[in-house]
């Protein structure tokens, strides 16, 4: 290997790609730059850790939070208050405001987080208010005074609050944080977070539970933000509410944008352009205009403005594309294979739809629709638009509840459970409407489906305790890629598949879930005839697999083609049901397609 080549392996390497980052962080602590630009970047490390949060939060799941300085300001107030009025040291008060700040996260993300739209932004604003008044009036805070003489800081006596040994502290903090940042969006957990902004529905079905993820998020962010605090407390010396109020919360959300919500570079460069630029106008403002004030604030909103028109993603959406990206390495050839779910013998009665009901107000979409799939058998359900398949196939899946009715999977009822519950069970599904990551590559979405099989949860996979379940999970997603024709795809991104193989990739994804049942809504849509084809080979090896399917679809050829077993729906009633000879001699399935009395 030559050595530029040498070179350019080194550059893909994540673990040569971190040492390189802390061995500058270090550099720049012993190398001889003014003490003020130590100063600057102890803020900006400050800034980073709260921001951080807002990656996860923000840019990755897609959560909007004003209230973050409220939970800087109790790290900073709890440790403040104990260190200074109970004589506590620092280094147990930095696990206390972790704990409160916990507490008050999961209350917090408990209440609002089922809000969506603009109401949880709302929700963040009404906290962050809140607290800062709380923090304002209460007597044993010392109201808007704050509390005054926090104490430094030590490690054997040495004060490491300040200049470069308070530099090294918060920057490792910081790395530490971006690092575990970078290895929960590469797991389990992560892709969990990514498919809940992508569709609640699709996570749901994929056993997310997504509310629980939510919450999750939010605790974590709030607890950067504590750590935070703790630090800002022990470096100022002294706390009052004024950076933790409002204000403080806005810039924080502005940092992130600036530089990319969705790229954790992105969002410490954030940091770092904000404060600079601060610094700048601090000075150029008031010369320029005559007269003092925070007119910078005038020049952050116009620079938002911009950004967000001409450089959504952040300004490392730009520098991001010139660095070197780790490739993922195919390190899960070894792995353990996980462990199957007992399957139902050949011929055996996998699904027992009995009677089910649907109304929409006056509309019943579903009239007491009855039937049954047995263990290795494709079943069609077809009819003309508005029938209601989609609708009963949401019955089914748990997405709807039934107004009458019983659906039985595997001899159990299962009429009533959410989605997750159901896909827990074995059955998996995919969509009309592809519903995938495109940012993410082919196998990782692929590895989404094996959701259910792995355990690991965030603590873990922050800290790499998650490999062997991890190459056990990608193992598995690249086994299903193989079994459906689609190995040679798994490193591209999935955004970049065109319609055919994306929805090859929602069957190898809904695989990945070892399911006993496989329900596929409209999967021929948008394909071309050669994609037709190849999917219907897909379907006939599923079978001789002994895989049972429950295919809504409207491409009579693929239908015909591939099933043993057709229910035909019309108006929200069955029609007929038999085998595809029967249906197609039907006079009263032609008519109902042909849209003739009968
Ligand atoms: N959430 C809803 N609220 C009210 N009406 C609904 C809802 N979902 C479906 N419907 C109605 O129920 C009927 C059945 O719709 P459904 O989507 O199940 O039909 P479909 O057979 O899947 O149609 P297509 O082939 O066009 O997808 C339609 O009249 C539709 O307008």
């Amino acid at each position: 290997m030559s050595f530029t080549t040498q070179l350019q392996h080194w550059a893909h390497n994540a673990k040569i790609q971190r040492v390189v980052v802390v061995a500058c962080m270090l550099l720049y602590a012993v190398s001889p730059v003014p003490e003020f630009w130590i100063t600057q970047l102890n803020y900006i490390a400050l800034y980073s850790l709260v921001i951080l949060g807002l990656v996860l939060l923000t840019g990755i799941g897609g959560l909007t939070s004003f209230g973050q300085a409220a939970f800087v300001g109790i790290g900073a107030y709890t440790s403040a208050y104990l260190t200074v009025h109970m004589g506590w040291s620092p280094w147990l008060t930095v696990f206390a405001g972790l704990f409160i700040t916990g507490i008050s996260a999961l209350v917090v993300g408990w209440i609002t987080l089922r809000m969506s739209g603009h109401y949880l932004p709302l929700a963040t604003i009404a906290w962050g208010l809140s607290l800062y008044y709380l923090m304002g009036n209460l007597d044993a805070l010392g109201k808007y005074d704050g509390i005054l003489g926090v104490p430094a800081l030590t490690v054997w006596g040495w004060d490491i609050s300040q200049g470069r040994s308070f530099f090294v502290l918060a920057w490792g903090m910081v790395l530490f944080a971006a690092f575990a940042l970078l290895n929960l969006m590469d797991s389990r957990t992560g892709r969990a977070i990514k498919a809940m902004r992508a569709s609640t529905l699709m996570a749901e079905a994929m056993g997310v539970d997504t509310l629980r993820h939510k919450v999750g998020i939010f605790l974590i962010a709030a607890l950067f933000a504590s750590l935070s605090g703790w630090l800002f407390a022990h470096f100022q010396r002294t706390v009052n509410p004024s950076p933790f109020g409002l204000k403080m919360g806005i810039e924080y959300l502005f940092m992130t944008v600036l530089g990319g919500a969705g790229y954790v570079w992105g969002a410490i460069s954030g940091a770092v352009m904000t404060k600079l630029l601060e610094d700048e106008l601090q000075v150029l403002l008031p010369k320029l205009l005559g007269t003092s004030g925070s007119y910078e604030v005038i020049v952050f909103g116009i620079v938002l403005v911009l950004v967000l028109k001409y450089l959504p993603d952040g300004v490392w959406s730009l520098v991001g594309r010139f660095l070197p990206k780790p490739n993922r390495v195919e390190d899960w050839h070894a792995a353990a294979a996980l462990p199957e779910r007992a399957k139902p013998a050949l011929g055996d009665t996998v699904l027992e739809v009995k009677d089910i009901r649907k109304q929409f107000g006056g509309l019943t979409a579903v009239n007491n629709i009855g039937f049954s799939i047995q263990a290795g058998q494709i079943v069609g359900l077809i009819g003309p638009n508005g029938a209601g398949k989609s609708t009963t196939f949401n019955l089914i899946t748990g997405v709807l509840g039934l107004s009458s009715g019983e659906v039985k999977f595997r001899g159990q009822t299962i009429s009533g459970l959410p989605s997750r519950e159901i896909a827990r069970r074995g059955m998996s599904r995919t969509f009309q409407h592809v519903k995938m990551i495109p940012e993410m590559t082919v196998l990782e979405n692929v590895a989404l489906g094996a959701q259910l099989r792995g355990s690991k949860g965030a603590l873990s996979s922050m800290l790499r305790l998650d490999r062997a379940e991890e190459q056990s999970l990608l193992r598995e997603a690249a086994r299903q890629l193989e079994r459906i024709g689609m190995g040679h795809a798994m490193h591209e991104l999935a955004g970049n598949l065109a319609m055919g193989p994306q929805r090859l990739l929602e069957i190898a994804r809904a695989l990945c879930s070892d399911p006993a049942l496989l329900l596929l809504d409209e999967p021929a849509a948008g394909l071309r005839h050669k994609e037709k084809q190849a999917l219907a080979a897909v379907l006939r090896q599923l079978r001789s697999e002994g895989m049972s399917i429950l295919l809504v679809e409207h491409d009579m050829d693929l239908v015909m083609d591939v099933t043993d077993h057709i229910v035909v729906m019309e108006f929200g009633t069955l029609l007929m049901q038999g085998t595809p000879e029967e249906v197609q001699q039907s006079p009263k399935v032609r008519a109902a397609y042909l849209g003739v009395e009968h």
